[in-house]
């Protein structure tokens, strides 16, 4: 097998998502374990790869194996499998706060350790996953791994130190943009659109914002100036955007994230 998931819920699921569209590999040299034998039904249904009730079978398995349950599980899953993981696979970790030395310290042995931070746009192929390895992990096997994470978007390399902050700005985000989605979308209906209707166009107000921001190059700040006409609406919601703390709101929100992360 090139790739195992120990667990495979809604971030395995995304990253699967993402990996089957690409054809980056096959079904069948993907294997995954879960906690029931229904849920690995639901596994088999959705996206046609191996399973395993044995999260050992997985390890002993698989090229690259991805931990992929909650970060409490980590430490009996790690106890369950360490006997059966060599220092010829590369395992990858996707758990918020669970560091390279932590995850070293738990198999007590040396082993070729990732630790990333993906988030659910992986689904589409517009995920991004922060990225960075212990000293055991070479640069050819850094991008075995990067290949498949980029199937499902983009992939940043980065200090370990930053990796609580991607967790903040990427990994959690998109439940911080979905709540937008889903506060425009409320307000749009409140004033007379249909649902389906307002959530189309809030989303894809967003996702056209992203692009400008990501494609011009320019600053947020100028592309923002560019919508608020002198004496006009915009500036008038933003006013009001302002005044209701908005951007203060997310950066609490965010260090409060970031807080949580240091702490698991
Ligand atoms: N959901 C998200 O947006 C993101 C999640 N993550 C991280 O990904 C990891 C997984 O999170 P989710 O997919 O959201 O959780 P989830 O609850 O959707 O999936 C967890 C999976 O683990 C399985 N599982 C639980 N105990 C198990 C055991 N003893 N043996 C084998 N499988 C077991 C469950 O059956 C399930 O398939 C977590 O560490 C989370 O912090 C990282 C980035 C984003
Ligand atoms: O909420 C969580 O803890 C996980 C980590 C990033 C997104 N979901």
């Amino acid at each position: 097998m090139k790739l195992g998931f120990i667990g495979c819920g809604n971030m395995a699921g995304a990253m699967l998502g993402g990996i089957l569209k690409e054809e980056l590999l096959k079904k069948d040299e993907i294997i995954a374990s879960t906690s029931s034998a229904k849920s690995l039904q639901r596994v088999r249904e959705c996206f046609g790869i191996c399973t395993a009730l044995s999260n050992r079978e997985v390890a002993e398995k698989s090229e690259i194996l991805v931990l992929a349950v909650k970060p409490q599980y980590y430490e009996e899953i790690i106890e369950e499998i360490r006997e059966c993981i060599s220092d010829s696979q590369i395992v990858v970790s996707i758990a918020p706060g669970k560091s390279l030395d932590w995850l070293e310290e738990r198999f007590g042995k040396p082993l070729k350790l990732v630790r990333c931070m993906p988030n659910t746009p992986a689904l589409v192929g517009e995920g991004i996953t922060g990225v960075c390895r212990n000293r055991r992990v070479e640069d050819g096997e850094l991008e075995q791994v990067c290949r498949i994470l980029r199937s499902c978007g983009e992939t940043e390399v980065l200090s370990e130190h930053l990796m609580d902050v991607v967790v903040s700005v990427s990994g959690s985000s998109p439940a911080y943009v979905f709540l937008f989605i889903e506060a425009m979308a409320d307000a749009a209906v409140a004033d007379g659109m249909p649902r389906a209707q307002a959530y189309k166009f809030a989303s894809q107000a967003i996702l056209g914002s992203a692009r400008m921001v990501l494609e011009t190059g320019r600053h947020p700040g100028e592309l923002k100036d560019m919508v608020c006409s002198p004496g006009g609406t915009t500036i008038e919601a933003v006013r009001v955007l302002e005044e209701k703390g908005f951007r203060s709101a997310v950066i609490e929100a965010m260090k409060a994230c970031v807080r949580k992360a240091k702490g698991m």
